[in-house]
């Protein structure tokens, strides 16, 4: 177990900001402060009007942090680097932002040879250069340690590359390079699947990443108050173990608000980010380290997940749905186990012990026992929730939008299957438990339930496993209807907790769990 608590790499969080005001940066470098920035990048071209000397005077007078200036115009729909008069016009720029006190500059490659080997003989200034390159199409490994070679030859104190992430395993290509390169490195990928580029870069030693303003969200950017607090960049080495939430989409999961701030609570080097999959086969190919050391699996992978572990836990393998996967360390196979089940199963018994509807039979070996429980949704956390009340021996009704899918399920647990327009005018016994495993529901279609509302009152317990938001739509007609409900936050923090001891092989923390997810959710 690695310590945490101390600065563990060098990478700087930069706050990137564009405007059309000067007042609107200066507030911008604030705000970037105050959220725990430690430079800004200032994009002049964003500025209306722009004035170059009066307007960087101002910046430059008003800035709380290091600024890193960027200057990238657009002449008449032309780029810039096409026309030497609007070169020289934004190299006169970056060299007065230079003289007024800016920390860095940042010049496209194609220019900034030029540029350094002219200037920087004469500089006094503490200023540096990045030369920073747009790959389009990274092909290979090979490929990049070129454009760096390149990029060097320039004499820039700091090299940039940017990528278009097509797919998340294009990815570990950036973390490879910078993991190599003897050079001060920023190396990122833009958009959804390019958001672990940044936080993961300072693993893998990029000398800074970037965090957008916490009012300001930007796909494929964390912002400022995640990076710090929720992922805890500043305690992340070259030993930090990678934990990834596999799914798609990802960006709802409140998996890295939980397992981040936990693994700090025990002393646990570890990061947990979500990871936007695409290719199962590819990605478990590519990302095969030991450095990327388990996983969680959300939707819609549970099921496929399966064949790509090495072995698989009985549990797992006798519902067909595996949420969690750990990297044997001896090995390095991947065991495949399903903490749902558990979690959605002992969520559903405690809530009918605390509310004493247990039909008094204390002797039961489960108060779900002989009871009807419907389950909407045959995929991963259905099956998880028909296995668990299976074994709880409940009777059990399965609908799926696709029947057969509901018969194979209600075949393997002894249960029935019925067609999905069956399910609106579905009237249960009394008593009856509902759990629902689909998303619907799911933010942002928040207003929509899978069963008839009228059907809610002969329910006992009403159970959703969906859990953005916590009180779903379900729930507050359940409850209206005097049911019993569980919401999915609760099987969430209890599969986690389960996760949690398989990633670390340590006991989890329940009640600081707990309490995150009671303030945060
Ligand atoms: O179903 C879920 C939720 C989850 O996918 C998430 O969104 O964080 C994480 C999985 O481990 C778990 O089984």
């Amino acid at each position: 177990m690695g310590s945490v608590g101390l600065l563990k790499n060098s990478a700087m969080v930069c706050a990137p900001l564009m405007a059309p005001s000067v007042e609107q940066l200066v507030h911008g470098m604030l705000q970037a402060k105050a959220q725990g920035a430690d430079l800004v990048e200032i994009r002049l071209d964003g500025i209306n009007n722009f004035q170059p000397q009066k307007d960087l005077q101002v910046l430059l007078n008003n800035n709380p942090l290091p600024v890193l200036i960027v200057y990238r115009p657009i002449w008449e729909g032309n780029e810039f680097e096409e026309d030497d008069d609007h070169i020289h016009k934004q190299l006169e720029v970056l060299r007065w932002a230079k003289e007024l006190g800016a920390d860095y500059i940042e010049l496209d490659l194609k220019i900034a040879s030029d540029f350094t080997k002219k200037e920087k003989p004469r500089w006094s200034s503490g200023c540096k250069v990045i030369a920073s390159c747009f790959v389009d199409n990274v092909t290979s490994k090979e490929d990049l340690s070129q454009v760096v070679a390149h990029m060097q030859s320039t004499g820039a104190d700091i090299l940039k590359i940017v990528t278009n992430a097509n797919d998340i395993t294009e990815l570990e290509k950036m973390f490879h390079l910078l993991s190599h390169c003897q050079v001060p490195l920023i190396a990122y990928s833009l958009g959804e699947r390019g958001l672990i580029s940044q936080l993961l870069g300072p693993k893998f030693g990029s000398v800074l990443v970037y965090g957008s303003l916490d009012c300001n969200a930007v796909p494929g950017l964390p912002t400022l108050g995640s990076l710090r607090q929720a992922y805890g960049v500043d305690f992340m080495d070259t030993d930090t173990k990678v934990f990834g939430l596999i799914s798609k989409p990802v960006g709802h999961s409140k998996g890295p608000i939980l397992h981040n701030p936990t693994f700090r609570h025990v002393g646990y080097n570890g990061i947990y980010v979500p990871m936007f999959v695409d290719d199962l086969k590819e990605f478990f190919r590519v990302y095969s380290s030991p450095d990327f050391a388990g996983f969680s699996v959300g939707i819609p992978y549970k099921e496929a997940v399966v064949s790509f572990c090495d072995e698989v836990d009985p549990l797992a393998k006798s519902i067909g749905a595996v949420n969690t996967i750990i990297r044997r360390p001896c090995d390095g196979k991947l065991i495949g186990y399903n903490t749902d089940c558990e979690a959605s199963i002992t969520a559903i018994e405690d809530a009918l012990k605390v509310n004493g509807r247990t039909n008094g039979a204390a002797f039961l070996p489960s108060p779900l026992a002989g009871k009807l429980f419907v389950v909407v949704g045959a995929g991963g956390a259905g099956r998880a929730l028909a296995f668990g009340a299976k074994s709880r021996r409940a009777e059990i009704v399965i609908f799926d939008i696709d029947f057969d899918r509901a018969k194979a399920l209600a075949a393997a647990v002894s249960g029935e299957a019925l067609p999905f327009e069956k399910l609106a005018s579905f009237q249960p016994e009394k008593g009856a438990i509902l759990a629902n495993a689909t998303p619907i529901g799911m933010h942002p279609n928040k207003d929509r339930i899978p069963v008839s509302e009228a059907s809610l009152k002969d329910y006992v317990v009403v159970f959703d496993a969906v859990y953005t938001p916590r009180k779903t739509t379900l729930l507050k007609d359940a409850e209206a209807a005097g049911a019993i409900t569980v919401s999915g936050v609760e099987m969430f923090l209890r599969q986690a907790i389960g996760q949690f001891h398989l990633f670390t092989r340590t006991k989890a923390p329940e009640e600081f769990m707990r309490d995150i997810v009671m303030a945060k959710f």
